[in-house]
């Protein structure tokens, strides 16, 4: 049996890590979590030449997707932490999942509030929220959203919870394989 794939997509500092936690908590059974993050945490930390790094990601985001769906493939429930800030990376998961067994949950932050968060944590490089903020939702199709501007993580994986067993097909997943033209499972 495949596994689920409940797939948060949402800015950098939109609070996709926090609310998988949560769901970790709220959720029956076992489900990993797998952030993107973990990937890059993955590789050697010494320095790459600036002409090969884009490349290196590239394979790096690849190589998560397809563990993604390895994961999934074995029958596992996996919370994915991602950000689709590149048509490429949807299209790339779009032919690699199971489109009915993917909830894909648009994790919204107000512009505001995300570069407050970027400030405060200070992790992660000034802007970068900003820069990915037009991009991430742009295919504009979701099984459900939340907002955490003033929804605390823990709401939210409530009401993802609580979603779950209910979740109407098409899956936005299938609907969009289907306007993307991707062959059928
Ligand atoms: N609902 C919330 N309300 C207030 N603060 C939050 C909320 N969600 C997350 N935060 C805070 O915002 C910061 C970023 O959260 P988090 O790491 O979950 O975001 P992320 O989307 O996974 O970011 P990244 O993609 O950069 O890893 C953290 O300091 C976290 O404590």
């Amino acid at each position: 049996m495949h596994g689920r794939i409940i797939f948060l997509n949402g800015t950098s500092s939109s609070g996709k890590s926090s609310v998988a936690r949560e769901l970790l908590r709220v959720l029956d059974g076992p489900w990993f979590h797998m952030p993107v993050d973990a990937f890059h945490r993955m590789r050697t930390s010494r320095e790459i030449d600036a002409d090969r790094l884009p490349d290196v990601l590239h394979r790096t985001w690849r190589g998560y997707h397809r563990a993604v769906a390895g994961m999934a493939a074995a029958g596992n429930d996996v919370v994915v932490d991602h950000v689709l800030s590149e048509e490429w990376r949807l299209a790339d998961c779009l032919e690699l999942f199971d489109p009915r067994e993917v909830v894909l949950v648009g994790v919204r932050c107000s512009l505001e509030e995300t570069e407050r968060r970027e400030r405060s944590r200070g992790d992660r490089p000034a802007g970068l929220a900003a820069r990915q903020y037009a991009r991430v939702h742009a295919h504009g199709v979701y099984d459900v959203e939340c907002d955490t501007t003033t929804t605390s993580p823990a709401d939210c994986a409530r009401a993802i919870a609580a979603f779950l067993p209910h979740r109407p097909f098409p899956t936005a997943f299938e609907r969009l394989r289907a306007t993307a033209g991707v062959g059928g499972r």
